[in-house]
């Protein structure tokens, strides 16, 4: 279990509290600059609070030696860049130790043609897919026990639709074998649909937790984003529509 107690960075985040169960799947939605990249940073013990904690399985994160939390928890940055130029295979075994990541990982981000590729002359999307298996390569022993923790940064970012359902099928699956994730995601109905809890942050606060049925009501959704919503409800799918401005 994951658990933050009263998180507070500088002007960045303020009291945050929440419980993240293992094995579920963790959507932190809100508008650019409410603060989701630094809580995923806070959850992964790269950052350290000014005030309050992260705790994984009770223990705080920042006092985890870095080789024990680098064998279970994978950081997905946004936008990362790989520093070498190397072929995809080579970058993703520098950090993920010798072994080649495992057919499965491989299939589910469906690299296999890119490994010897260099990862300068790979598409937007295409170094996205190769980044997401080097985060879960480096931590594939714990994720075959169940015991890994995910933080992705907008995995989605860039991925076109079916590899976008590929990912979401494929950490359904991980997080059904014990492991958690937690990823900050821009699309509400996607939300909607694959979370299994939700943070709702506002301006560095977090506005409502819990699961998407608590969540997603119109109110919370306009006060989080400053639009206007309407949700639709079919065979319990909520469907959540943007409302536009009339022209
Ligand atoms: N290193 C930093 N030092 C100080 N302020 C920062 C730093 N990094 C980010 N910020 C500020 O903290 C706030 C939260 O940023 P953060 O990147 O967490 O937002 P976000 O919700 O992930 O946004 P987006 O949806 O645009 O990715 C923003 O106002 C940002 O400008």
């Amino acid at each position: 279990m994951i658990t933050l107690n009263e998180i507070g960075i500088d002007k960045r985040l303020h009291g945050i509290s929440a419980e993240i169960d293992r094995g579920m799947c963790c959507h932190i939605l809100g508008e650019n600059g409410a603060g989701k990249s630094t809580l995923l940073q806070v959850c992964a013990g790269l950052l350290e609070p000014g005030r309050g904690e992260c705790r994984i399985n009770e223990q705080p994160v920042t006092a985890m030696p870095a080789p024990r939390l680098a064998g279970f928890r994978g950081f997905h940055e946004q936008n990362s860049t790989a520093a070498f130029d190397i072929p995809a295979h080579s970058y993703i075994q520098f950090y993920a130790g010798r072994k080649p990541p495992h057919d499965k990982l491989i299939a589910a981000l469906d690299i296999g043609r890119l490994l010897a590729r260099p990862v300068s002359q790979l598409s937007g999307g295409e170094k996205q897919r190769v980044n997401l298996v080097r985060c879960i390569a480096q931590v594939w022993e714990a994720v075959e026990k169940g015991q890994a923790v995910l933080c992705l940064d907008e995995p989605l970012q860039g991925l076109d639709v079916r590899h976008q359902q590929s990912l979401l099928l494929f950490l359904r699956e991980l997080c059904q074998l014990g492991n958690t994730v937690i990823m900050s995601c821009h699309d509400i109905n996607i939300s909607a649909r694959f979370a299994d809890t939700t943070l709702l942050l506002k301006n560095g606060r977090c506005l409502a937790s819990g699961p998407v049925h608590q969540t997603f009501s119109i109110d919370l959704l306009e006060t989080c984003f400053g639009i206007k919503f309407v949700i639709t409800n079919n065979q319990n799918a909520l469907q959540i529509h943007p409302q536009w401005p009339s022209a």
